[in-house]
């Protein structure tokens, strides 16, 4: 009896042991699969506009082109007020915020930066180098040689520009961490200066810069002192086009992962020796004078601001400028100009049909090539970038016709950006309010940027710090800085407006009371992430 019940309690506890392993077991493993979804479901949302795009997904997205959030982030709380995975991340990989560290190494290293790339397909990149094959076939019929560049070389003997020609895909103009981004800015801020002549088209003094090795970049000058504020009682149509706000905007379209402007970098010249003595325009050459202090001025021809009233003068000699990465010639990859729906009158007043109209977004909406694809929450970005750097100016964009309309949309011209701190301009947010959509790896990262660890005046700060320029003054005055991070709070609360205001677009799901938004495009990369999860 005694040994009966004696082996029965030790066959109990034994029971209960082998029961307290296998909980303990269940549980170890539980928290390992929560950590590895974690991992692969946490980062799935890319900007559709890069190569992290997977193109063959996208005429998935077309056919359901709004999210429909079924409750995979599991709580009560709405996709909306969930925190992206932010500063505490320890998943493998990726590292902690250091409070004394790079912030704009964080940004660039979190998960929302960092997304899978797919595969590229031959036709995603713009251009392509000739190969020997190529070589043959074109010897074979009689086609014409390459002038004095040899297209079949090695990439590394390739000049930077053109490595930046040939990193142009379908979904972005260069890679973040492609460390050509350094080398080509680096080569149009150092090269020798070999020829400059006025560019046309646009209606200001752009100037066009030659390099060895065929380089060239758009110049814009400097025209007031970086700090002045633009007089409120301009339109932004008459305002001057400022060369820090080319600068500017690259770097604030860097850091919100678009990559849709070519690389601009800051420069001194000096206007004698590296504009008036090698310049072979001769109506260019004419305009150049001395000022009554003895500086060197010139004034160029163009619409806008080009005469005696209104030079550009070194001081004596030296002048900041701005320079842009030029994009490949139009002959090779020729470009498609789009007139924004959102334009502005460009009268003192007119008001466009966009302003009288609060439902002007429903007939954009359904107007090719806004009716599908990525176009429209492109031009949700594009408001995003230009509201936060109170650019106004935004009259048309371009793109790759080489890419249809599968494809990202260029920021080309940003001079009138950054004019204001005082004020932000609530107008230039309209497509996001009246659309009510966003691409949601947009909105994730922009949480992220609202977020002490990322702040981004913080990162912008570092970031224009690195531009040759900034030795001399800061590119961005601290107002232009935190006017950023109050910008960035306006643009977050107008999307959360949007959930208030169109209630009826959200439907609870009684089962779980998650709340089903139709509130956000998602990226094909999220919907391809989220199989897998
Ligand atoms: N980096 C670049 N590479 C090649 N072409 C460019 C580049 N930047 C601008 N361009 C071309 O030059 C044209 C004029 O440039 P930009 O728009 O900056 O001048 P603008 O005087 O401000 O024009 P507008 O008065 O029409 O606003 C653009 O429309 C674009 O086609
Ligand atoms: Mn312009």
């Amino acid at each position: 009896m005694l040994r009966r019940s004696v082996g029965g309690r030790s066959t109990r506890s034994i029971c209960l042991v082998l029961a307290c392993l296998s909980l303990a077991l269940h549980i170890l493993l539980a928290i390992f699969c929560l950590s590895v979804l974690q991992t692969a479901c946490v980062p799935p949302h890319s900007s559709s506009s890069s190569p992290l795009h997977d193109p063959g997904s996208t005429s998935r997205q077309t056919k359901s082109s709004v999210i429909i959030s079924n409750g995979i982030f599991a709580n009560n709380a709405t996709e909306w007020e969930k925190e992206p995975t932010g500063d505490k991340i320890s998943t493998k990989g990726m590292r902690e915020v250091d409070p004394g560290g790079s912030k704009l190494e964080a940004l660039f290293s979190h998960p929302l930066y960092n997304l899978q790339r797919p595969e590229m397909q031959e036709d995603d990149w713009l251009l392509r180098v000739k190969n020997s094959e190529d070589e043959e076939e074109e010897r074979d019929t009689g086609g014409e040689e390459e002038e004095d560049t040899n297209w079949t070389v090695a990439a590394e003997t390739h000049p930077p520009w053109l490595r930046f020609h040939l990193g142009i895909s379908r979904w972005e103009l260069y890679h973040r961490t492609d460390p050509l981004l350094d080398q080509v800015t680096h080569y149009i801020s150092t090269q020798r200066i070999l020829n400059v002549v006025q560019k046309r088209g646009g209606t200001q003094l752009k100037l066009l810069m030659s390099f060895p090795n065929h380089g060239e970049a758009l110049l814009k000058p400097m025209r007031q002192t970086r700090d002045a504020e633009t007089d409120v009682n301009l339109f932004y149509f008459s305002d001057f086009e400022r060369h820090n706000a080319e600068i500017s905007a690259f770097h604030l379209d860097r850091i919100l992962g678009f990559q849709r402007i070519p690389p601009v970098v800051g420069r001194l010249v000096d206007v004698v020796s590296e504009i008036k003595d090698v310049t072979t325009d001769k109506k260019l050459l004419r305009t150049f004078f001395t000022s009554p202090v003895g500086n060197t001025c010139f004034y160029g021809q163009c619409e806008y601001y080009c005469s005696t009233e209104n030079p550009v003068c070194g001081g004596p000699l030296a002048l900041e400028v701005s320079l842009a990465t030029m994009l490949p010639d139009l002959t090779l990859a020729p470009r498609r100009s789009w007139r924004s729906p959102w334009r502005r009158s460009y009268s003192r007043t007119k008001l466009a049909q966009w302003e009288k109209d609060p439902a002007f977004c429903d007939g954009v909406k359904q107007t090719p090539p806004y009716d599908e694809g990525t176009r429209l929450v492109d031009l949700m970005d594009m408001a995003v970038l230009d509201f936060l750097m109170g650019n106004m100016d935004r009259h048309h964009y371009e793109t790759f016709e080489k890419f249809g309309n599968k494809t990202f949309m260029l920021h080309l011209d940003n001079g009138r950006a950054f004019g204001r701190h005082s004020r932000d301009e609530p107008s230039i947010l309209a497509p996001l309010r009246q659309c009510c959509r966003i691409r949601r790896s947009t909105l994730l990262r922009l949480r992220l940027m609202s977020r002490p660890g990322f702040r981004l005046s913080d990162v912008m700060r570092e970031s224009l710090d690195r531009d040759p320029l900034a030795v001399i003054q800061p590119l961005l005055s601290e107002a232009h800085l935190s006017a950023l991070d109050r910008r960035l709070a306006m643009v977050l609360q107008v999307l959360h407006t949007c959930q208030d205001l169109h209630d009826d677009r959200f439907q609870w799901d009684s089962s779980t009371h998650f709340r089903v938004g139709l509130l956000m495009i998602r990226d094909s990369n999220d919907i391809t992430q989220r199989k897998r999860c």
